[in-house]
């Protein structure tokens, strides 16, 4: 396979052809006593249980009646799981219970323990950067000592992110370190290997090597150290292993540490938070359900906050993430075990959403905007009981309008961990954060760009210090499993138009399975698109910022189900929208920047496909293009994330009305 970039004119490429809890039973029973465990599982962890869930934990760990054999067997493993984990905690956080800043992590061969200790296996060992991104890396974030027996992911991952071809061994790592020059051990893969050829897929197939980058080797999710009923879970939906990213970062976020994960596009990040925090809070109850009253004092009638809070940009995707975790918690349920929560929200409202009548959900979904409206209750936010935030396509929560409410954001749960972080019994009946340092932050992006002074890498090195970064090879360069065409068209709209119906004229057919996503830069473009595909016979749904909300759901929906093979949309669809069917993209009208070239293209060739991508330019996007193609297959593409400034400047001077409109 090889990513192929071509440019031509519109007329050449369109004439072409298709290429293409016990556990924690063990903190009562633990010889230092319920207290010391309590405190040491918080450190670890945090997570405090509110009454119905302690009661439901308990119930989960007490009631295993004979049931069905499967089930019953898959709660023995998840009881024995957490006893073995709990185990684990108690003897690996001795040494820093004592010595406060100990440097249990930090260092490259702590923050990546659970990784380094994987019995080598030549080249295709995993590389995890070990770099804290501004200050002392990671300083007492550890949770696995050096010396200690490591339980859970006793066999850490180990990946081969692509095979070169030929010999079937193994070449660079799949995930780099952050900084430039371990990220370049990529270029020395596939991306190079221009000899060969990628047929275009449709609809479902999935390529062997795209595959063998998306998923490396493979590990299984019980390696990771995740818990039988959640693994059981997975197996049953077809997810038999991890992907390269989630084999890299979830013993981490499992952990605990802050950590930043950097992927390409498709590469399975939800999941890779998603099912660490699901763990957290679970074994979180499993301890909490056995804790004395005394100790949890107010906690367990705390039900108005939520344990984690998963912050995403806007309402499509808020609905996405909330419907895998749902999907994760629905198998969970299935099983007895119902402690776990999750609710998505979003909109403008005032109103506090929840009470103890209406308790909060144990992971709560959410935007900034929704979340930002509680920054100013200083008594008691809504996010004081949070253990976790998850910040999804964290730059873009850093940049533009969301900056400054991510700001406040953060500033609030900074305020609520002094407030709140205190060690011992609650004794004012305000609950707290006991035992823990601080809120856990895991951000998830497939761009992080590195340009200017306010640029989001610099943003995270000031806001996140001690976060430990991994960032997979394939990130900030060309998808490897897409092949794009670069095709130059007239400046005006209705070129474009004329293009895209000439290209889908010969590209989508009644008996193709997959679908199309057709990227226009306005709202204006995008319609007059539409109208044109739909008055053209194609099965089309319209997506861009003029439609109401649930019509654009709705019109999502359509493409998923296959009632409509072609979404027409703007940029609203760029990013985090997961339709594994899509497989063709065509830009209408180019991105106005590297970044949202590479967050369009990422709406195919998801989870192991291949796709392809139809990139129309004029001569007002040359440049842009220009610096796309100049940039080698398997190089990386940070040096032109800048090109939007002087897009900005043409734009100004020739302005919209000349070409835009027209
Ligand atoms: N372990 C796995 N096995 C099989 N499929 C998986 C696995 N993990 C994730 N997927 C699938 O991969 C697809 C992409 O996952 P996801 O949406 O999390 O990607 P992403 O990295 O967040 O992409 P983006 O950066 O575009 O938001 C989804 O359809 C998901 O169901």
């Amino acid at each position: 396979m090889v990513l192929r970039i071509v440019l031509g004119s519109a007329a050449a490429v369109l004439g072409g052809g298709r290429s293409g809890s016990r556990a924690l039973a063990a903190a009562s029973t633990t010889p230092t006593g319920p207290m010391t465990a309590a405190r040491s599982f918080f450190r670890a962890r945090g997570g405090v249980a509110s009454s119905t869930e302690s009661k439901t934990a308990l119930a989960f760990v007490h009631s295993w009646g004979p049931t069905v054999p499967k089930q019953q067997r898959r709660r023995a493993q998840h009881q024995q799981h957490l006893s073995a984990v709990q185990q684990g905690h108690d003897r690996s956080r001795r040494p820093a219970a004592g010595a406060s800043g100990a440097p249990l992590g930090g260092t490259s061969s702590s923050s990546g323990r659970g990784q380094q200790r994987r019995g080598g296996g030549g080249g295709g060992s995993l590389r995890l950067s070990s770099t804290a991104a501004g200050g002392p890396g990671g300083e007492g974030k550890g949770f696995w000592t050096e010396d200690e027996e490591v339980v859970g992911f006793e066999e850490p991952p180990s990946s081969t992110l692509f095979r070169e071809r030929g010999t079937g061994g193994t070449s660079a790592p799949p995930i780099a370190a952050w900084d430039g020059d371990a990220a370049d051990a990529g270029e020395a893969g596939f991306l190079q290997e221009e000899d060969d050829e990628t047929e275009w897929m449709a609809g479902q197939e999935v390529d062997p090597e795209a595959e063998a980058i998306f998923f490396g080797d493979r590990v299984p999710f019980s390696d990771l150290g995740l818990s039988p009923a959640l693994c059981g879970h997975l197996e049953a939906l077809g997810i038999g292993g991890s992907t390269a990213v989630q084999a890299a970062a979830v013993p981490g976020i499992l952990s605990g540490e802050d950590m930043i994960v950097g992927a390409e596009t498709g590469s399975g990040k939800t999941l890779a938070y998603l099912l660490p925090i699901v763990e957290r809070v679970l074994r979180g109850q499993a301890v909490a359900k056995d804790l004395p009253d005394e100790l949890l004092g107010n906690a367990r009638g705390w039900p108005m906050f939520p344990d984690v809070v998963v912050l995403v940009p806007n309402k499509e995707l808020c609905d996405q993430v909330h419907s895998v975790l749902k999907g994760i918690l629905k198998a969970l349920n299935a099983d007895g075990i119902t402690g776990v929560t999750a609710a998505a929200k979003y909109g403008s409202s005032y109103e506090y959403p929840f009470s103890p009548n209406k308790p909060a959900p144990s992971i709560l979904v959410c935007t900034p905007s929704f979340l930002h409206k509680y920054t100013n209750m200083k008594a008691i936010p809504l996010f004081c009981k949070a253990t976790t935030l998850v910040l999804d396509e964290a730059d873009m929560l850093m940049e533009g309008s969301y900056r400054k409410q991510l700001d406040d954001i953060l500033v609030a749960f900074r305020r609520a961990d002094r407030v709140m972080v205190e060690e011992g019994p609650i004794v004012d009946g305000r609950g707290r954060k006991r035992g823990i340092d601080k809120t856990q932050y895991v951000l998830a992006a497939a761009t992080l760009p590195t340009y200017g002074l306010k640029s989001v890498d610099q943003y995270i090195k000031r806001a996140f210090p001690n976060a430990r970064k991994i960032q997979q090879v394939h990130m900030h360069r060309h998808h490897p499993a897409i092949q794009q065409n670069f095709v130059e068209v007239g400046g005006q709209v209705f070129d474009k138009i004329q293009a895209v119906i000439d290209l889908l004229r010969d590209t989508v057919s009644d008996a193709d399975t997959s679908r199309t996503m057709v990227f226009t830069n306005t709202a204006a473009s995008c319609k007059r698109a539409y109208e044109a595909l739909a008055e053209e016979g194609f099965s089309v749904v319209p997506y861009h910022k003029d439609i109401v909300p649930l019509e654009r759901l709705a019109n999502l929906h359509a493409l998923r189900s296959g009632r409509a093979k072609i979404l027409v949309c703007t940029d609203l669809a760029a990013r985090g929208i997961d339709v594994p069917s899509v497989t063709n993209i065509v830009q209408m009208e180019m991105a106005t920047n590297v970044v949202q070239h590479l967050h369009r293209l990422g709406r195919a060739a998801r989870a192991g496909r291949t796709g392809k991508a139809t990139n129309f330019y004029d001569d007002l996007t040359k440049d842009l293009v220009n610096s796309i193609t100049e940039v080698g297959e398997g190089s990386r593409l940070d040096g032109s994330f800048s090109r939007q400034r002087g897009f900005r400047r043409k734009f100004k001077k020739y302005g919209p009305s000349r070409r835009y409109q027209g």
